[in-house]
């Protein structure tokens, strides 16, 4: 059997459409939605990814500015920044692009955010009440990644889901929001003991480990959905300049047995800054007390 290719690049260019009239409609309201991208240093995978975020905002009628400095900022400054975002009646999201360079503390940062603000979902506020069923702003990834499996699925009630990776942006929000959605969940890191078998035992696999094409082929249940959350660049063939792009699962044997799969590129990727713009539309309606145009 073949897998279904689950096309996230589709999906998230018809999501960015609804987006855009959404912006439309509240212009109408004098409500713009404003995004500000705080990139520290000057790592290359990091400037595209931010590249992208400035311009799909712009292409929605969002407002978006990026806000580069230099690798050695001080963590005062850093801060300093933030909360002038905060104070900022233009800016409703704010997304400080992780990982920070060495000697910044991602904690202290992620706390000077306005909860209200945050897009990326990492404040305590917003876990916290991700994690009671309360309103929150919900991280990009998973919830591109549940948008992505409800479209191949409708209900998940009673799945067994396994989540690989337990990082506070991306294992952990999917671990509650399958949960939410009624599924049984697994979530499993570099100690758990026997992974393979654990694996074997999923409906959904959700793969967030950053190990290039670490899980096999046989890792995988005949028929299950495989969302591989992994942006991996191998290091270039001989006389290319750039590497391949892998997720963290292995896709050519992965395909032969799964029901339905994520390809990288152009899976879980592009659903993440669509979500972006997602939670930036809800930051700046719950800000000024409005209704979601889209509902
Ligand atoms: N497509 C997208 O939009 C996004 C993609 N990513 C990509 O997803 C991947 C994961 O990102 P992120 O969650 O931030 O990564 P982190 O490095 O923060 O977390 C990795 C997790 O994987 C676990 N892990 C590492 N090695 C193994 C192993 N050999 N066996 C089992 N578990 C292991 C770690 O376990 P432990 O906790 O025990 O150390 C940890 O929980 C990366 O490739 C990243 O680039 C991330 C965000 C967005
Ligand atoms: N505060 C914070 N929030 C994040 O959400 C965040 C972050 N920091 N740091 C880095 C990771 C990674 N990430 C990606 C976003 C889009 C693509 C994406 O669009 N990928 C395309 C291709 C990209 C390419 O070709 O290089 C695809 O998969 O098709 C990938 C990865 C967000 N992250």
């Amino acid at each position: 059997m073949t897998a279904h290719i689950i096309d996230g690049k589709a999906f998230a260019a018809g999501l960015r459409q609804r987006l855009a009239e959404e912006v439309a409609a509240l212009a109408g309201q004098g409500v713009q939605p404003g995004l500000a991208v705080v990139l520290v240093g000057e790592d290359p995978a990091s400037q595209v990814y931010v590249g992208s975020k400035e311009r799909m905002a712009k292409e929605a009628g969002m407002a978006s500015t990026v806000h580069r400095l230099p690798a050695e900022t001080p963590q005062a400054d850093l801060l300093a920044l933030i909360a002038s975002l905060n104070a900022d009646p233009a800016v409703h999201g704010i997304l400080v692009q992780l990982p920070l360079p060495p000697g910044l503390d991602p904690q202290a940062v992620v706390l000077a955010i306005d909860p209200a603000k945050d897009v990326d979902g990492l404040h305590p506020i917003n876990a916290g009440n991700l994690a009671i069923g309360a309103p929150a702003l919900v991280p990009c990834t998973p919830s591109g990644c549940m948008m992505l499996l409800r479209d191949a699925l409708g209900d998940l009630t009673g799945a067994r889901a396994l989540v690989l990776g337990r990082s506070n942006l991306m294992g952990k929000p999917m671990g509650q929001l399958l949960l939410a959605a009624n599924c049984t969940v697994t979530m499993a890191h570099s100690r758990t003991r026997d992974l393979p078998e654990e694996c074997r035992r999923a409906d959904i696999l959700v793969a967030a480990v950053g190990r290039p094409r670490m899980v096999k082929g046989d890792w995988i249940r005949p028929g299950a959905t495989v969302i591989d959350v992994g942006i991996n660049r191998l290091p270039p063939a001989p006389g290319q300049q750039k590497g391949k792009l892998v997720g963290d699962v292995d896709f050519d044997a992965a395909k032969e047995v799964a029901g339905a799969i994520t390809p990288v590129p152009g899976g879980v990727g592009p659903m993440t800054i669509a979500c972006l713009l997602d939670n930036t539309i809800t930051a700046a309606c719950r800000i000024h007390g409005v209704a979601r145009p889209g509902g």
